[in-house]
Order: C-alpha cells, then structure tokens, then sequence
C-alpha cells in the first residue's frame, strides 16, 4: 500500500519538496553567574567561551539535531540572571516555550535556594505541567568549592518531578553530558507528537496556519 499524505522516502531528501523542520524552543533560566551562556555555548558551539558578559535581555543559540531521522532545531534561550537585565523580556522568554532548564552553581547555595523563586516566576507565566523541565547543577569542576550536595539536589529534583544533570560547562570531558541535557529534553519533546510543525520550510502558507492555530491551542 503506498503511504498517503507522508514525505516519500528517498536517498535524496534535498529533492523533497516541502521540508518540514520542527523548532523546539527552550529557555535556561537561573541565576546570574552560573553558567547558563557557557552551558549553551558548549551545547551549540560545542566549546568554552574564553570570556563572557552578562547577559542583557536574551542571547539565542540554535543547534540542529537529528533524531530518529527527524531534523530537529533546538533553539535555545539563554536569558539573563540579573534582574534589571531581564525584566522586559520575561513575558517574551516563557511564551509557546516548549521546555525549561533551570540552573545553578554546584559552589554557590544561594543559586540553589534561589531555585524556588525561578519555578514560582515559571508557574507564574502559565508554563504548563506537561512542558519537561530539568535541572542542572553546573561548575562540578571545581570540585574543592561544592556547597551544593548531590543528595539536597536530588531531592529537590525529585520533589519537582525534574531530572537532574550535574555537570560543568568547563571541562571538555562533560560536554557529553552538556549535550545530553538537551537531547533529552528533544527526545521528550519529539515523543509529544501533539508538537505542531512551527517552521515550515518553502511552504510558508501553511506554516503561518499552523502557527495560528498553535497559537489558539495554547489560549
Ligand atoms: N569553573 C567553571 N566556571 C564556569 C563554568 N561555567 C561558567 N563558568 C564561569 O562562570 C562565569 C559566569 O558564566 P556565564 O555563563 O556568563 O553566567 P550566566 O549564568 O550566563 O550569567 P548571566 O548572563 O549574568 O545571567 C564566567 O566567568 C564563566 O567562565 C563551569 O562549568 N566551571
Ligand atoms: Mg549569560
């Protein structure tokens, strides 16, 4: 029986005529300093950066990743941590999001109990329960400067019904771990197949009817 209404399989998928990329977006939140625009520098450019700034407003990161043959664009957010840097953007960082990381810094315990207020502010932008969210305890490389047990974190973890990635954005042996944040928060996201096609390439049409009627779901 052919397949109806599927893309045709073929060797070379440059000749499909409608290509249909899928853009998950998700946000890192979390306190200024921890590492949330080293963690996504590792993860979309795969390196370190030598030096970085505060982040003003939101930095975007993108990375495409192929999952069970299906080309997926992550797209990340990475926000800002301090406060008068981020304040007009928040609205923008939690709209159609469709997974949250939360961060903080293994050596530093007030960016672990500032977690409850970064899940409050969530919670407070109508996140739904269904969006997967994760959390990352970044800088274990330092490992003579850790305030932040394992056990407290996981229990923490637990409570929330997140996954927890201990791990460093600095050393090169982790960024398979780096990585496997987001793939898992892709993999969890690719599962929900109610996932609307946001990004449709050469049919632009129809993308923006999707995306209407995405946009509707989501009243
Ligand atoms: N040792 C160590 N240092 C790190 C790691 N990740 C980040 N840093 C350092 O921590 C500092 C802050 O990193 P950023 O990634 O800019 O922090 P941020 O969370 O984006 O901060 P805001 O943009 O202000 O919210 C920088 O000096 C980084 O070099 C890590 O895994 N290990
Ligand atoms: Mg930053």
């Amino acid at each position: 029986m052919a397949a109806g209404g599927g893309r045709p399989p073929g060797p070379d998928s440059s000749l499909e005529p409608y290509v249909q990329t899928r853009i998950f977006k998700i946000i890192v939140i979390g306190d200024s300093n921890v590492g949330k625009t080293c963690l996504t520098f590792r993860f979309c450019g795969g390196t370190f950066p030598d030096k970085t700034e505060a982040t003003i407003g939101v930095d975007f990161r993108e990375k495409t990743v192929e999952i069970e043959g299906e080309r997926i664009k992550v797209q990340v957010w990475d926000t800002a941590g301090q406060e008068r840097f981020r304040k007009s953007m928040v609205e923008h960082y939690y709209r159609n999001v469709h997974a949250v990381v939360f961060v903080y810094d293994v050596t530093k315990m007030t960016s672990f109990t500032n977690l409850k207020m970064w899940i409050e502010e969530c919670n407070g932008h109508a996140v739904s329960p269904l969006v997967p969210k994760v959390l990352v305890g970044n800088k274990c490389d330092l490992k003579d400067l850790i305030q932040v047990p394992s056990s407290m974190a996981l229990k923490f973890a637990d409570a929330h019904n997140m996954l927890l990635f201990e791990t460093s954005a600095k050393d090169p042996k982790e960024s398979q771990n780096v990585e496997s944040i987001f793939m898992c928060l892709a993999c969890r996201l690719k599962a929900q197949k109610s996932l609307l096609y946001r990004d449709v390439e050469k049919r632009p049409g129809r993308a923006q009817k999707l995306e209407q009627s995405r946009d509707a779901h989501a009243r």
